[in-house]
């Protein structure tokens, strides 16, 4: 698991560092400039090395970076942006140090041909809009030829939400001290970063003071919390599920919501359809048991019997918009004893009348992409996806539930503020069923005993890595949601 920081968590953990643990902020800037110099001797980069800095402490970090690619013998062009009045202490001592040594220190950026361009004028401290003179010198950086470094995140890219706030460094690698930050993971930031190396600087975890961050993300290693499979177990050892799912037309998303729960290690899946889906999915899926019903007055009975010593349940793929969905809904929402995961339709239904969730005591998982979160809130899609992790905080603090909030990163938040923003996946993945094959997975890891939260963050990861796995077979362009499934058990395979 990986820490992502805001802005102000990562203040504090420098304030912390240097306050609390007593190391000084200008010890900090001298790591974290030598470990820029590393990636430059290690690239073998050449003269000529352009340093544009600000006069915070970015600029501090691109200053130090100046005068320890001079100490080595190289000869940068350094530029600070800025009056010497808003220098702070740190990259007040830095310039000084550099006038000593009689580096010159220009005020506009030379136009002859560098190797390398270092972008040292805003890191996590970026607090507005760029313009001016800031604007027209990210320009001018963006348009010259050579290698790009952003120091810390690139300069114009908001550290805690990835917006690009006026215009943005275009960099082939951001080396970012002690701990990735929110806006190098989410779009569009993440497109500006080139490849992010996390450098250890001295802030470690010490520097949280017990109070960890609330936003994360998975890595592979952590695919080791997954469901341990026991020497001596059966299928009863592996959960029970319930999938209300599939319409009449609609066998499909039942089928691949079915099938990724066993192939993510389901004991026992029931489908709970309509029974005009029963030759097709007992001929597709036969490893599943079926209940079917013939007409809405079967519903009620049959459903309550299926709920009966079930770990998890999933409602809403391929079940259609319709009376009868909300029928279900409500039927599960009021009288479910395992947490519920609703999907699809089951969103649809919900939007109805969301106050439905106040009526369980149950975790609710809720799996909508960004038109289904637009049916839920009222709120329009554009509004949602340029805010995507205020609009999950919002939505969970009205409603105690878990969101999934399906986009190119999804993001997992749920009532007591945790936050995972998933990495993995791409996008071939944007294609019919793909959501079926989610919310297979995370019924199957609930159903498997995860708990909800843990379980949505998990199956999310997973559902991205047999994604990516899935593309390296079938490219992105005829990725299907059955190659998913596929993918699921490469990923699995590795780790078991
Ligand atoms: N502290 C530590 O221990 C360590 C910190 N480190 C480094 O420090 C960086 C954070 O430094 P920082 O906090 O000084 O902020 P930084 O990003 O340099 O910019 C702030 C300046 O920009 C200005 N400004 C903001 N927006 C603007 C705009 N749109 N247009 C124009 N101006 C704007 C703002 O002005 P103000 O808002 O105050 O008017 C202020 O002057 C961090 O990313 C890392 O690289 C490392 O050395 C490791 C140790
Ligand atoms: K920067």
């Amino acid at each position: 698991m990986e820490y992502l920081l805001d802005s102000k968590t990562m203040k504090s953990c420098d304030s912390a560092t240097a306050n609390y643990f007593g190391l000084p902020s200008i010890v900090l800037m001298e790591r974290a400039a030598l470990s820029v110099i590393e990636l430059i001797q290690d690239k073998k980069m050449k003269d000529n090395i352009l340093v544009v800095c600000g006069t915070g402490n970015n600029g501090g970090d691109g200053l130090a970076i100046a005068r320890i690619l001079y100490e080595r013998g190289y000869k940068p062009i350094v530029v600070l942006i800025g009056s010497d009045d808003s220098l702070t202490k740190e990259a007040a001592i830095q310039k000084k140090i550099l006038e000593k040594y009689k580096i010159n220190i220009e005020s506009t950026i030379p136009q002859i041909e560098y190797t390398t361009i270092i972008d040292a004028l805003f890191g996590i401290g970026l607090s507005r809009e760029v313009e001016g003179i800031y604007y027209e010198n990210i320009s001018i950086m963006n348009k010259i030829e050579g290698c790009k470094i952003a120091i810390d995140i690139p300069s114009g890219i908001s550290a805690d939400t990835g917006k690009v706030l006026g215009i943005a460094f275009q960099a082939d690698y951001t080396i970012t001290f002690g701990f990735s930050k929110i806006g190098l993971v989410l779009y569009p930031g993440c497109t500006y970063c080139g490849k992010i190396i996390v450098k250890d600087i001295g802030i470690t975890k010490d520097s949280f003071l017990g109070e960890l961050p609330i936003t994360f993300t998975y890595n592979k290693k952590d695919l080791q919390e997954l469901p341990k499979r026991k020497f001596y177990s059966n299928k009863g050892t592996y959960g029970k599920i319930l999938i209300i799912a599939g319409n009449i037309n609609m066998s499909g998303a039942a089928c691949l919501a079915g099938k990724s729960a066993y192939f993510t290690g389901s004991g026992l899946v029931n489908i709970f359809t309509s029974s005009e889906n029963r030759i097709i999915l007992q001929s597709n899926l036969p490893e599943a048991v079926l209940t079917c019903f013939n007409s809405e007055e079967e519903i009620e009975e049959l459903l309550l019997e299926s709920m009966e010593n079930v770990d998890a349940i999933a409602i809403g793929p391929g079940c259609g918009d319709n009376h009868i969905t909300r029928k279900l809904l409500e039927l599960v929402i009021k009288n479910t004893k395992v947490p519920v995961v609703i999907d699809a339709d089951g969103l649809n239904a919900l939007s109805k009348g969301n106050e439905l969730l106040t009526e369980t005591d149950q975790p609710i998982i809720l799996t909508p992409h960004l038109g289904e979160m637009s049916r839920l809130t009222g709120d329009d899609v554009g509004k949602i996806q340029s805010a995507l992790l205020n609009s999950s905080k919002q939505w969970v603090n009205k409603y105690k539930s878990i969101l999934v909030l399906k986009d190119a990163r999804t993001i997992v938040t749920d009532s007591n503020n945790r936050v995972y923003i998933n990495r993995s996946g791409n996008n071939g993945m944007a294609t019919a069923g793909s959501g079926d094959v989610l919310t297979g997975i995370i019924t199957s890891l609930i159903g498997q005993g995860k708990k909800p939260f843990e379980a949505a963050s998990l199956a999310v990861y997973l559902h991205g890595l047999a994604g990516d796995e899935a593309r390296k077979k079938y490219g992105v362009y005829s990725l299907m949601a059955s190659h998913i499934i596929e993918g699921i058990s490469m990923v699995l395979k590795e780790i078991n």
